[in-house]
């Protein structure tokens, strides 16, 4: 273990002689974008992709906007987000990725003028299936099926599917509804369809696709002027085979037809997704891909005692800051456990990377909150006696890391702001600290070295 790997993949990554971007600067030349909106939509492998992004925001020493406790792990999903779920500790961010129900005005608010919006879909069909299956004992169009069966409820959607009621967003369109949009609109207003899918592309400069997940991060990488080392991950919130089912002919295309706004939305963006590649080269992209899967293979063989890590039971996990939060008894989400004796021949650094990598959304959310309100309070004590205000508007010795919200308009934090949706454990501030510090690019480079 030693440093110097982040160097070596910024060269290839430079060899890679990507024809369309020879006329702009390469990766690796240009900083960092740092001020990201990723907007978590449900079971699109966006769990995977926030694990991702508090790594980077962790190495990179900057702010990740977190939801007060009374939201829990999420923005108050499924209500419309507004910046009073922003806990102030956690203000001004550089990044927010937790769960939400998209609301333009108010992230435009929150973030910098310079924020570069990204989000991912899933194709609606496999979606559909895994949302089926993960709220089948809390939303209760789910919940009325006989035997709980996909097959009834897309019979006869409407004999089970209420509009109003809880929980009923992850019942339709659920894409449309986290992006802000109407999931009830029928598909015959293509109008509306139409007028949403462009104010989509206007607001996001990258729309992922979860089946072409690590070409989705190639694009990312390129956009954001980041390093191959940032945009390594495990994949997270997976369930085992035996929670999935198999669609029946016939099925998908009914999933898609109940679903058709979403549909329309996965076409555009895949589409899209094809487009951006293809200008990128698809020679280039192809050994962006290896070289992040090699890397990706190194990384893990080092965390794991050099081999491929075993998917793990939650009951299976021993550490529990590890174990992924399960829905119900009928679905197992599975984990990652690391090797009893990784700390031999491991800086603390290397094993924090290696905790942190496959640390479930709910714990890290947790120890994220804990480490940025610990350096918030360091920040509060240092300032001159004078200059005290209270402790919800926050206040940093550091220098601001952009200048959109304002001191003065910074907004309280939400008491009584109860989620009423489907929860995981709420992310309060007790738990473990865990902290990743600023040199852990360093670690992580290290980590993949060949
Ligand atoms: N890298 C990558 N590529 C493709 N698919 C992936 C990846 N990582 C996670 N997954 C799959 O994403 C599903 C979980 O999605 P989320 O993490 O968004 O779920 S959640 O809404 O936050 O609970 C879950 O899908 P299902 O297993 O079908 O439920 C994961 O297996």
């Amino acid at each position: 273990l030693h440093h110097g790997g982040h160097l070596s993949w910024t060269m290839e990554a430079l060899h890679l002689g990507c024809p369309a971007l020879r006329s702009h600067p390469a990766p690796g030349l240009k900083p960092k974008h740092t001020n990201v909106a990723f907007l978590k939509t449900h079971k699109t492998a966006s769990t995977t992709m926030q694990n991702l992004l508090f790594r980077f925001a962790e190495c990179n020493n900057l702010t990740v906007a977190l939801p007060v406790q009374a939201c829990s792990h999420q923005f108050c999903y499924p209500r419309s987000f507004t910046s009073h779920f922003v806990h102030p500790h956690t203000l001004p961010p550089n990044i927010v990725t937790s769960h939400m129900r998209f609301n333009k005005a108010e992230m435009q608010r929150l973030m910098p003028n310079n924020t570069i919006y990204v989000t991912i879909l899933r194709e609606p069909a496999s979606m559909f299936e895994s949302l089926f299956s993960y709220y089948n004992q809390y939303c209760q169009s789910f919940k009325r099926v006989p035997n709980g069966s996909l097959e009834a409820f897309l019979e006869e959607p409407w004999r089970y599917y209420r509009p109003d009621e809880k929980d009923s967003m992850y019942a339709r369109n659920t894409l449309t509804f986290d992006l802000g949009g109407d999931k009830d609109r029928p598909a015959t207003d293509v109008a509306y369809a139409r007028g949403f899918l462009a104010e989509v592309d206007r607001v996001f400069s990258l729309v992922m696709i979860a089946e072409y997940f690590d070409e989705s991060l190639v694009l990312l990488r390129h956009l954001l002027s980041w390093d191959l080392d940032d945009i390594l991950y495990v994949k997270l919130n997976m369930r085992t085979p035996s929670s999935k089912r198999s669609l029946t002919p016939g099925l998908p295309s009914k999933i898609r037809a109940w679903n058709s706004l979403d549909a329309r939305l996965y076409n555009h963006f895949n589409a899209s997704l094809w487009r951006q590649l293809s200008a990128l080269g698809p020679a280039c992209v192809a050994r962006e891909v290896k070289l992040l899967r090699r890397a990706q293979e190194r990384l893990m063989k080092s965390c794991f005692g050099g081999r491929m890590p075993l998917l793990r039971s939650a009951a299976q996990i021993k550490n529990k800051d590890l174990r992924p939060w399960q829905p119900s008894g009928k679905v197992d989400i599975v984990g990652y456990d690391l090797p009893v004796n990784l700390s031999r021949g491991f800086s603390s650094q290397a094993q924090e990377l290696c905790l942190k990598l496959i640390m479930p959304e709910v714990q890290y959310t947790r120890v994220l909150l804990r480490t940025q309100s610990l350096r918030y309070r360091r920040g509060y004590q240092l300032r001159p006696a004078q200059q005290s205000r209270p402790l919800q508007q926050p206040v940093r010795t550091a220098p601001p890391r952009h200048l959109q919200v304002q001191r003065g308009k910074l907004p309280a934090p939400a008491s009584g702001t109860g989620s009423t949706s489907t929860s995981k454990p709420a992310a309060g501030t007790q738990g473990r600290t865990t902290k990743l510090g600023p040199k852990s690019s360093q670690t992580q480079a290290s980590l993949t070295q060949k």
